[in-house]
């Protein structure tokens, strides 16, 4: 056992000099580098080239561990740099494109050869060391390791540079106010990143073999190292490292070396868990279950508009006739196609069919799974075992299938969505490579490396799909009916709230939805995808293998989902005919395979991020632009605010602000309200009562605590003590999709505006907590809702005199224009509270008039309303009652005669 153990912490050792690589890079750049195994491997391959060339081994490595850093950095600033300010999901998809890259390459150049070393000591045999026999090699990897340390201890405390990488790494690109050039520290940092892990792959490759593939495994490994130390610490990363090396080996002496990966990678997920805990929140699941409790107390959308179209369902044309293209190439490929190419195309539109999901997933809720392969393969493997141990009907296998690898997507969605960005996607990816393991490890139940045979046929009697024609007919069906049930979920209620979830998720909470109830949904949903492909594939190859649950069996929907256009439905049958038929043009072609997708992807995440459908949708726009340019001249009517150019549709909906059974208005009570940042007192002890009908002024000097208690109110701050009620509830900790739902509504001092939407759009998103619709309802009564939420949305415009912009993108507004926008919003939502945070900041002279006309309106129809301002003249006029913050503490509270005349207040704030 010590024997093993040691053993273990040899290879400990090489996790732990990986997850040093990681931690360099995350700390400074926020970027997870999943191309460090790619450094590993290249280390080892220059150095056993140029030994091959006859140099000495010792300066063969560090040749090879100079010319790696220069990679390294080159790389940096090639690609890394540019996607800077990129979502964490474009960012991933960088960095596994250099991945691929990089593998690609190294086949190119070293062909498929496993290459090796020798070691630093003539001597091979073990030195007898207290009854443990240790490999010369092995002291060298310790050393390595220990070297690696003290270097880094002495580059991170006692150089410049090191105190340039702590100061990136504390303020990020703000470390650039301090004169620091922090893309010169990102490059060095890269560098040394480089070097460390070409260094593991040297001082390991005279006891393992090395090929171009093995980059990827062990950055899995060392990403496990470097998350024991939430990605930050280096003592984090070297003990994460060892412990994983210690448990392998424990697993492989124990007789379960099949357990090794998936037990290494259900640790990593325990520790992503663990040690993000910060990212996820426990609060959720009682936010999903308060939301249905409280759904009968929430004024409805009327129906007004009746079976009208709505406004948003424009280019339903187009959407109709790519469907009809779609079904129509299912019905007449089989009459078109050689057998061989029947069979291709008939893959290809399985991968569309999980492209279809995962554009759900992440084009448009912004989350990038790994896993989809997952959820194929289990339902592969479900019709296959429904068949063998129950004897199950073939629509029985195909039910069990569907249902098995939804069910089980929602429980892996439940652990892993806790996560977000980096460590949601890095989590999705070990349970692929986890389970993938798994099935290969179990021969007797799964049929082990070779799989299981898939013995029934899809469908009965005549309808049975028995020969790859019907196959072929039945997949592409299958992908047109998915990209229609996904056109219209994007297009409803739920599609809206799916779409602001991908952007903004503290939106989609002050709106009333469930970040976390949506994420959810949409992961079982595109699993669902994922499942009926699965079904699809396991009758198409009548076998199933562990290969179908790997991540890398999913690269392919993932590459041409990016290339045909993320969050476009159908981007996926644009781009992954396209990546998956580049292998067929030839044998020299497909070797280039890796190689060819690593840039793609780079290519595409830097130089086309909407892919080939987004740029035909901007010609399109432009061009439909300029027809309506030309065929409509501009009416001053038209032209003038308030007037609104909609389908009539939406125009006469009288929605009344509250449903008047509601009665009576509530009253939102803060008591005794602390607020901490650390050592800082934001508010202590404030008491405020928000009256209905009536507008509360709450003014104060900059940093007063005046955002920080609109934040409590809304619910998206807690406390540090004291409560928030509205009438008899209790709202303190319930969150701000809770309190949104209640009916506190919030306009933002910068206002949050989701890109690619309009300005039509972005008010309907107000709707949310008044409507019902999830993804059923998309289908059934979805279109009626989404009309009434034009209505109550166009009426809000209106009323903010901003109506005439309804169809323009919201993200091309002034800063005027999107502030009355952010009013519009909340008034959508016929709140109970409205809490506006500087709305006057930006506005347009002529606009003020509008808004303190339409604020007194507002308290006039029985509104409680927050107004937080530094416009002093609206405030006084407008203000039933004005609250004075100073240093976090309430100096003053009355009518706006009184306060104006209070000398605290004219001494802290008002300064006449
Ligand atoms: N997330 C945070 N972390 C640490 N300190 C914070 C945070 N948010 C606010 N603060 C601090 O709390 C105090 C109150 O800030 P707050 O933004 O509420 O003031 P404010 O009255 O809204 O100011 P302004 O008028 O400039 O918007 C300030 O000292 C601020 O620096």
């Amino acid at each position: 056992m010590t024997q093993a153990l040691l053993g273990g912490l040899a290879t400990g050792s090489v996790y732990a000099l990986l997850g040093l690589g990681i931690v360099l890079v995350f700390s400074v750049s926020r970027n997870v580098n999943l191309a460090q195994g790619e450094f590993y491997v290249y280390g080892a391959l220059i150095a056993s080239t140029l030994v091959g060339l006859g140099l000495p081994i010792l300066v063969a490595a560090v040749i090879a561990v100079v010319a790696v850093a220069v990679i390294a950095a080159v790389l940096q600033v090639v690609v890394v740099a540019r996607m800077e300010s990129a979502p964490h999901a474009t960012q991933l998809l960088g960095s596994i494109g250099i991945a691929l890259m990089m593998a690609g390459v190294a086949r190119m150049l070293w062909d498929t050869d496993e290459r090796s070393l020798p070691g630093l000591f003539d001597r091979d045999e073990p030195f007898d060391i207290w009854g443990l026999s240790i490999t010369p090699q092995t002291i060298v990897l310790f050393t390595a390791l220990a070297v690696t340390c003290a270097l880094l201890w002495f580059l991170l405390t006692r150089t410049m540079l090191g105190a340039q990488m702590s100061a990136v790494a504390a303020l990020s690109s703000r470390a650039g106010l301090l004169g620091i050039r922090t893309n010169s520290v990102a490059r060095l940092t890269y560098a040394v990143a480089g070097g460390v892990g070409a260094l593991a792959g040297i001082v390991v490759t005279p006891l393992v073999f090395v090929s171009y593939h093995a980059g990827l495994g062990l950055t899995i490994s060392g990403f496990i190292a470097a998350a024991f130390g939430g990605l930050r610490s280096v003592r984090g990363a070297v003990a994460g490292g060892l412990l994983l090396g210690v448990l392998e080996a424990t697993a492989v002496h124990v007789g379960q070396s099949t357990m090794k990966t998936p037990l290494a990678l259900a640790l990593l997920i325990v520790v992503l868990l663990v040690r993000s805990e910060s990212e996820a929140s426990g609060r959720r699941w009682r936010t999903l279950r308060l939301w249905r409790a409280r759904r009968t107390a929430v004024p409805r959308l009327h129906a007004v508009a009746g079976r009208a179209r709505p406004l948003a369902s424009a280019g339903r044309r187009g959407r109709f006739a790519a469907l009809a293209v779609i079904a129509a190439f299912g019905l007449a490929g089989p009459h078109l196609l050689a057998p061989y190419w029947l069979s291709v195309w008939t893959f290809v539109g399985v991968l569309v069919v999980v492209g279809v999901g995962l554009d759900l997933l992440l084009g448009y809720t912004g989350q990038l799974s790994l896993g989809q392969t997952t959820f194929m393969g289990a339902s592969a493997y479900l019709v296959a075992l429904a068949a063998k141990w129950w004897d199950a009907s073939p629509l029985l296998a195909v039910a069990v299938a569907m249902a098995g690898s939804v069910a089980m997507a929602g429980l892996v969605g439940a652990v892993v969505l806790r996560l977000r960005g980096y460590f949601f996607t890095l989590a999705t990816l070990a349970v692929a490579m986890g389970l993938e393991a798994l099935a290969d490890g179990l021969p007797e139940q799964l049929g082990g490396p070779s799989g299981l045979p898939v013995l029934t046929t899809l469908g009965i009697g005549p309808f049975a799909l028995d020969t790859p024609e019907k196959l072929f007919a039945a997949t592409w069906l299958t992908a047109a009916l998915g990209m229609a049930i996904a056109a219209r979920l994007v297009r409803s209620r739920f599609g809206y709230a799916m779409r602001t979830v991908g952007h903004d998720e503290a939106l989609a909470a002050a709106v009333g939805a469930s970040p976390f109830s949506i994420k959810l949904r949409v992961f079982c949903l595109s699993a669902a995808y994922a499942a009926a492909a699965g079904v699809l594939t396991a009758h198409s190859y009548l076998s199933v293998s562990p290969s179908v649950l790997g991540f890398l069996g999913g690269i392919d929907a993932i590459l041409g989902l990016l290339l045909g256009g993320l969050g476009t439905v159908f981007g996926a049958a644009l781009g992954i005919p396209l990546v998956r038929l580049l292998p067929e043009a030839g044998e020299s072609v497909a070797s280039y395979q890796l190689v060819i997708q690593g840039f793609a992807i780079v290519a595409i995440v830097l130089l086309m991020p909407r892919g080939l459908m987004g740029g035909l949708r901007s010609v399109l726009q432009s061009l439909r632009r300029r027809g309506d340019a030309d065929a409509t001249p501009q009416s001053p009517e038209a032209a003038a605010p308030g007037h609104l150019s909609v389908s009539a549709a939406a125009a006469p909906a009288e929605v009344p602000a509250r449903d008047p059974r509601t009665e009576p208005r509530l009253r939102l009570t803060a008591s005794g309200v602390e607020v901490r940042f650390g050592g800082i007192v934001a508010l202590s002890g404030v008491d405020l009562e928000v009256a209905p009908g009536l507008i509360t002024g709450l003014i104060g000097p900059n940093g007063a605590g005046k955002s920080t208690l609109l934040a409590v109110l809304a619910g998206s701050r807690r406390p540090t003590s004291g409560t928030v009620r509205l009438g008899e509830r209790d709202l303190t900790g319930i969150g701000a999709g809770t309190c949104a739902r209640l009916g506190i509504a919030r306009a933002f001092q910068l206002p949050r505006i989701p890109p690619h939407m309009t300005v039509l759009e972005v008010a309907m998103l107000g709707t949310f907590r008044r409507g019902r619709g999830g993804i059923l309802r998309s289908w059934w009564r979805g279109q009626r809702e989404l009309a009434a939420m034009e209505a109550t949305a166009c009426e809000q415009l209106r009323r903010v005199g901003i109506a005439h912009l309804a169809r323009a993108e919201a993200s091309t507004l002034s800063t005027s224009d999107q502030k009355l926008l952010e009013v519009a919003r909340a008034l959508a939502s016929a709140p109970e509270v409205l809490l506006l945070d500087e709305p006057a900041g930006g506005l347009f002279e002529d606009d003020l008039p509008r808004l303190a006309q339409l604020l007194r309106g507002l308290a006039e129809e029985g509104l409680a309303v927050v107004l937080v301002e530094h416009d002093m003249s609206l405030v006084m006029e407008v203000s039933d009652r004005i609250v004075v913050l100073n240093e976090g503490c309430v100096i003053a509270d009355g009518p706006a005669d009184v306060v104006r005349l209070s000398p605290e207040v004219i001494d802290a704030y008002l300064g006449v």
